[in-house]
């Protein structure tokens, strides 16, 4: 029966490893095929790279001595060409494609992929199960019946693809999407390889030898060295990897060393024996300095997020690394580096770090680079608006799952957890935090006993709920690659996801840039509206009332029928949802809110014409035409749709009334609105501004604007508002021009109503006021990684 299941299991793997190959030829000769052309140019390159690997190889053999003659200036003039690169990003990412051929054919490596990437819904899951099951690759039976008991019954596209190069002994460079299962990817091997035997239990019944007994042996020994070391950027991070590998294995000692915690307790675990290391690089190297890691048995040193330990902030701490590695170890051992973002700089810093390598790419050349299962939407907003949307956002998506909300700054963040209807139901997790509440404050969101994080780019990268399925950004991000990894925190392992980016005009370019890099589809939405979230508030309130004990109920049923009778004409249904309104807080009414800019008090209105008009002040115009009451600052944002035929504008939320009636229907051509018209019948209602009724004409109408529809980009607007200075919004009356409030420029000069004089951009500096000294204009951003690190 054993020897039959061990045929089985041994023809299944054949078959799968004839497939994988046969898949790798496929491809191969698909490719021959493509391009002639290309392998004319790949030999003419081979021969090029022939002569690179072989000075590659020289300068890798004195790597470590060439390091040390490396002065800082240099080191900082790559790091400011990696800087000015990233600027870049947006002219890169159109060329990145073919660059990145060029890097691979550069580094020669062999390359394998970008293989066929499979989307887990539950039919293909079902179907694919035996196929590609834990029980197919070769694994422990311990292994796979670890990873059964996490439910975990087959392998994930990365995890198939990484597994034989390192159990070949190779060096990988892996990037997948996010949530694919990476750190499995590379813990799988790790743990078949330090455990040693792979196939049955019966197997390793009769490997008694080196990798059974032996291991297992030496396994036990006390003050056993580690054997594998693998480093995260953030502590969050470093633990989860421990956890997730301890998960699957009890055989071997997994130890965790992180700052911020007592380094007694670690010097005690390391003295007393490990065989796996997790840690972030500060803490690793503190204990490497002190004599208390030794690396001379480490077999694998793996980089997760292996971007961010290789950029300009732990690269120092890498190389120090590497190099005390190379000293101590005598042996082989292997380099793993896995991420979701692998930009082109990394594939030239590499190389210090490992050659020959095997680069697993499971994104490629697809032009999507964020998980395939996110939905992405952004809103364009001022910024005195954005915490309530932020907010409102909370109450209309995020009442049912659990939230993750991305400030750039800590004050930022703490600002956002300080707003009223997030306090209580969110935690703030930055920098400044300490060690025990940054882990107690995780285990609150992993348990759901608060459901939204606010927090900065500390969390942006790993970190694994897989119950998040809303991620907001409270304005994009520095670079695509962090847009990536913040939006990675939802829609995971199969689970679908939504992240929601806020910004500001004079961002929007940020956004393009984003959008254009990361290959998404990002859909522009409307900040929540008034009824949307009334609904979103009453479903919450009446969430609440239903857990109320019935036993109380009769108790106040007398209360509630007079509470009917004396303020709701008897109607039983008004009072309730009065007191729906009145546990959502919002007995007082809800604001209007503008469409265009969330900004609070005022009403997005739509313009509809016949005869396409030249500028979107057209609306003005005419406004000011028909109703003399309207001042010029009750009006303002007008934007244009792309073919000129609807304008959409704000108007001060006091200023304007509907009513159901279609009395402002008129079907005189010539009018713009005056009180002669006939009256038509549309069924738009009808629109009254200061009081005074609004006429419809045939070639002209005005409704209440419910969804925004595609408008042409701002700048266009900006630049014919701008020819008229005139029409710079300056009004001290809203908030526009008071939005950017306590914190500076970006209020007033943010929102683009003052740009028609071409200030908006010009003042960006002062918009950086706001961020606490973040950098004060765009150069701000030019990220210095030791800056950016300290703000998390
Ligand atoms: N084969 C599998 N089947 C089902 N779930 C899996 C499998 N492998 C991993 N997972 C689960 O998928 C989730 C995401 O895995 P992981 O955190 O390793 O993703 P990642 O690719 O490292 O993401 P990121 O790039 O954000 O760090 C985890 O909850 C993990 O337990």
């Amino acid at each position: 029966m054993v020897e039959l299941t061990e045929k089985k299991s041994k023809a299944t793997q054949e078959k799968r490893q004839k497939k994988d190959s046969d898949k790798k030829i496929k491809k191969s000769s698909k490719h021959d095929k493509e391009s002639k052309e290309k392998d004319r140019a790949k030999e003419k390159q081979d021969k090029v790279n022939g002569k690179k690997r072989k000075s590659g190889e020289q300068s890798s053999e004195s790597d470590s001595s060439d390091d040390e003659k490396k002065t800082k200036s240099e080191k900082r003039s790559e790091n400011g060409e990696r800087e000015s690169k990233r600027q870049k990003v947006d002219e890169e990412s159109d060329s990145s494609d073919d660059s990145n051929t060029e890097e691979t054919e550069d580094i020669g490596e062999e390359e394998i992929g970008p293989i066929e990437h499979i989307i887990l819904n539950e039919g293909e899951e079902e179907g694919e199960s035996d196929e590609y099951s834990v029980d197919n690759y070769g694994l422990r039976t311990d292994i796979t019946e670890g990873l059964k008991n996490k439910g975990i019954k087959i392998l994930f596209p990365i995890q198939r693809a990484v597994l034989a190069p390192i159990m070949e002994g190779k060096d990988v460079l892996a990037r997948a999407r996010t949530g694919t299962g990476k750190t499995l990817g590379f813990g799988l091997p790790i743990i078949q390889k330090l455990l040693g035997s792979s196939g049955s239990n019966e197997e390793e019944k009769h490997d008694n030898g080196y990798n059974r007994g032996g291991r297992q042996r030496q396994q036990q020994q006390w003050g056993r060295p580690p054997r594998a070391i693998i480093m995260a950027p953030t502590r969050e991070l470093a633990k989860q990897v421990a956890s997730e590998i301890e998960s699957i294995t009890n055989k071997l000692k997994v130890m965790c060393i992180y700052g911020g915690t007592s380094i007694d307790q670690q010097v005690q675990g390391l003295r007393s024996g490990v065989d796996i290391v997790v840690g972030t690089p500060g803490r690793l190297l503190d204990h490497l300095n002190r004599g208390r890691l030794n690396l001379k048995e480490v077999e694998f040193m793996c980089l997760d997020e292996a971007d961010q330990m290789l950029d300009i902030g732990f690269k120092d701490d890498m190389e120090a690394m590497l190099k005390s590695l190379r000293e101590a170890r005598t042996g082989k051992y292997q380099v793993l580096l896995f991420s979701a973002t692998v930009p082109e700089w990394v594939h030239k810093v590499v190389g210090e770090f490992m050659k020959n390598y095997v680069k697993i790419d499971l994104i490629g050349k697809e032009k999507l680079k964020t998980s395939e299962l996110i939905k992405h939407m952004a809103i364009q907003c001022s910024w005195a608006a954005h915490h309530d949307i932020v907010s409102d956002l909370l109450s209309v998506y995020g009442m049912n799952g659990r939230a993750i909300i991305f400030a750039e700054t800590k004050v930022e963040v703490n600002n956002l957890v300080a707003h009223p209807k997030l306090k209580g139901n969110a935690l703030p997790l930055h920098g400044d935090i300490t060690q025990a509440l940054r882990e107690q404050t995780l285990t609150q969101f992993r348990q759901a006993d608060i459901r939204f994080l606010v927090c900065t780019d500390v969390a942006a990268r790993g970190l694994d709920i897989p119950e998040v399925d809303l991620v907001i950004n409270s304005e994009p991000p520095r670079d695509a690659e962090t847009y990536i990894h913040r939006s990675g925190r939802t829609g995971r392992a199969g689970r679908s996801g939504m992240c929601i980016t806020l910004f500001t005009p004079q961002k929007g370019n940020w956004l393009d840039m984003i959008k254009r890099f990361c290959g998404i589809e990002c859909e522009l939405i409307s900040p929540p509206q008034v009824d949307s979230i009334a609904v979103a508030a009453g479903n919450s309130a009446a969430e609440t009332v239903s857990k109320c004990n019935k036993q109380v109920v009769s108790l106040f049923s007398e209360c509630a029928q007079t509470l009917a009778d004396s303020h709701f004409g008897g109607n039983v249904l008004s009072a309730l949802a009065a007191s729906l309104a009145t546990i959502s807080g919002y007995s007082a009414g809800l604001k209007e809110r503008s469409l265009l800019t969330g900004s609070d008090s005022l009403t997005t209105l739509v313009m509809t014409l016949k005869e396409p008009a030249r500028f979107p002040k057209f609306a003005k115009s005419v406004l000011e035409r028909n109703f003399n009451a309207l001042k010029f600052e009750d009006t303002n944002n007008f934007r244009i749709t792309p073919d000129h035929s609807t304008i959409l504008f704000d108007i001060r939320s006091d200023l304007v009334r509907f009513e159901e009636s279609n009395e402002g229907d008129n079907d005189n051509e010539n009018e713009y609105g005056d009180d002669n018209g006939d009256v038509i019948a549309s069924g738009q209602g009808s629109v009254y501004i200061c009081n005074k009724l609004w006429r419809n004409t045939p070639t002209m109408s005005l409704s209440k604007c419910t969804e925004l529809p595609e408008l042409e980009p701002e700048q266009n607007n900006r630049r014919s508002n701008g020819s008229n200075p005139r029409y710079g919004f300056n009004s001290n009356n809203y908030s526009f021009r008071n939005g950017g409030g306590g914190g500076g420029g970006e209020g007033r000069n943010g929102n683009g109503y003052r740009n028609g004089n071409g200030n908006g951009y010009r003042n960006g500096g002062r918009g950086g006021d706001r961020n606490g000294g973040r950098g004060g204009d765009r150069n701000g951003y030019s990220r210095s990684n030791n800056q950016r690190f300290s703000r998390h």
